[in-house]
This record gives structure tokens, sequence and C-alpha cells, in this order.
């Protein structure tokens, strides 16, 4: 947990930057009002997917979740609130969406140039994921 107000001040977080190589970020909010093309957006989020690089969310303000899939392929719910920060490893089939208060603000960081693009399901054969699966059957035996 950080404190959203000055966690631009906390020297865990900027440390963390450091040693992660988080060069880039910005803030998204997500909210009917307040996102462009809010209800495509939301679908895009709530379609099972992965990414060839890290998700990274710092939560500013509001909430949601997070669904992640276990190794036996079964939903895991992660609520994130203001002040958590989750980090998505490459190649782990997710899903985001609003909860009922239908708001959240989150800093996206990266490592690099962002890259945002969501591989729906079924990705298996991408690289990424094969990495992914090769990653976790090591920690699974
Ligand atoms: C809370 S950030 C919005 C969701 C998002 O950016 C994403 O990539 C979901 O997979
Ligand atoms: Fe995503
Ligand atoms: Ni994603």
């Amino acid at each position: 947990m950080f404190n959203p107000k000055d966690v631009d001040e906390n020297k865990e977080f900027i440390e963390l930057k450091r040693s992660r190589g988080y060069t880039y970020e910005d803030s998204v909010e997500i909210s009917p009002e307040k996102l462009p093309g809010y209800h495509d957006k939301i679908k895009m989020f709530f379609a099972e997917h992965i990414h060839t690089d890290e998700e990274i969310r710092f939560i500013e303000a509001g909430s949601g979740y997070f669904d992640v899939r276990d190794l036996d392929d079964k939903w895991i719910r992660i609520l994130v609130e203001a002040g958590d920060l989750l980090v998505l490893p490459a190649g782990i089939y997710h899903r985001f969406t609003c909860d009922k208060n239908d708001y959240i603000k989150a800093r996206r960081l990266f490592i690099g140039e962002p890259v945002w693009t969501p591989y729906n399901r079924p990705a298996d054969d991408m690289e990424e994921r094969k990495k992914y699966i090769d990653r976790m059957k090591c920690q699974k035996a």
C-alpha cells in the first residue's frame, strides 16, 4: 500500500520504479462520464486477454476488480483500491471490471515505450504465454 497523496515522494515507491525500470507513466480515469468510449473500452477490458509485457497499475482513487486465472484455470478475483499497486506478469490471462461505484483512477506504469495491446484468449501459441507457463511450471514443481 502507498498513499496516493504523497506516492511521488515515497522512497520505497521511487526505488521500486527505479529497480524495475518503470520509466513511463500516465493516468487513466474509468467512469461513464470521464472515459471517452466507455462502453466499448469496458467491454474490451472484460474480455479475457494477455499482454506481451507486464501490466502495472497503481490505484490512485476508486476501486475495481482484476480477475486472473490460477494454474488450474480458475478465476481469482482481486479487489483493487486506492493505494494498491498491482503487477500482472506478461502472459497471464486476466480481465478487468469496475465495481458498483463505476469509478477508478489508475496510474499505468511501463518499462520504456508503452504497449497496451490485449490479445484475447485463445492466445496459447504466443511466445509470452508459453514463457509464462514455463515459469509457472517451475514454481509448481
Ligand atoms: C484499472 S486500469 C484499466 C484496465 C486496464 O488498463 C487493462 O489493461 C486491463 O487489462
Ligand atoms: Fe490489460
Ligand atoms: Ni490487461
